[in-house]
């Protein structure tokens, strides 16, 4: 198995709270892996810590080791400078449960973070809007019309802009934080169709909670309980909905 990302000992306290405990995990490379297991159990706490996004909270401590295979080779990202850490957020985008389009047009939603972030030259952005509007399946639904309000589209295609931005930075791992949750069964399936396409391409971690979508989905799935991780699987077979919720429901309160 190549590996996209490494986490030896990861332990995540919050106001000293201990929040995430001894965690020591694999990420497998162009491989979906999905955390469930109850509320609050620190799902979402270690999806944040692959882009260090926990560090932009004074009040939380991240001990232990994350190494990221981001094109080089499985690297150290402990303490980095400012500069490392953007570079390090462009290449491991993260998609959250609500879209959060930026309040202008939908081509520059997608034009902006290329301009700023990486000072691309004008037919770089341009070729880079439109493969990565195709890449979501959005571009025959917005190309005539490029230039209006990004908010005026649906929460559906708002989650697919959101992905194309993601998706134009060239990153190598995506975060998925219930990608699905605040979109309806129709649009919800849409982005499954999505990431299941990206899969073989970027390295995907995401949080759901839902044990079918879990099921359909993951090739790698970790059960969170408590700040743990209490049972990895990787067996497809082993994937079934009831057989999980038979888990999650026979832990400890
Ligand atoms: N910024 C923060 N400051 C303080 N505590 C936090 C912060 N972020 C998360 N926590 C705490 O960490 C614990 C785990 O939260 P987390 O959101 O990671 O759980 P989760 O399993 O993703 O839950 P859910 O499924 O409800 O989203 C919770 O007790 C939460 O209150």
């Amino acid at each position: 198995m190549t590996i996209a990302a490494q986490l030896s000992r990861l332990s995540i306290k919050f106001h000293r709270h201990s929040i995430l405990e001894n965690i020591n995990l694999t990420i497998p490379k162009n491989k979906i892996t999905v955390f469930i297991g109850r509320s609050g159990s620190g799902k979402t706490t270690l999806l944040r810590s692959f882009n260090r996004l926990n560090d932009e909270y004074p009040e939380c401590l991240t001990e232990g080791e994350i190494k990221l295979d981001l094109g080089t080779g499985l690297q150290l990202y402990n303490r980095l400078s400012p500069k490392a850490l953007s570079e390090l957020r462009l290449k491991v985008g993260i998609l959250f449960q609500t879209p959060n389009v930026l309040p202008v047009s939908i081509e520059k939603n997608i034009s902006l973070p290329l301009a700023k972030l990486l000072h691309l030259a004008e037919a770089e952005i341009r070729d880079r809007v439109q493969q990565s509007l195709q890449d979501v399946g959005l571009w025959e639904e917005v190309r005539h019309r490029l230039h209006s309000a990004a908010d005026k589209l649906s929460g559906g295609q708002q989650q697919r802009l959101c992905l194309a931005r993601i998706l134009a930075l060239k990153p190598k791992i995506l975060l998925l934080d219930e990608p699905t949750a605040s979109l309806d069964i129709l649009a919800a399936r849409k982005i499954e169709e999505l990431i299941e396409k990206l899969a073989p391409k970027y390295s995907l971690i995401m949080v759901s909670h839902s044990l079918a979508q879990a099921c359909r989905l993951a090739d790698r799935l970790c059960i969170f309980d408590k700040g743990r991780i209490i049972a990895i699987i990787d067996n497809k077979q082993e994937m079934q909905e009831e057989k999980l919720a038979g888990i999650i429901s026979a832990l400890p309160e």
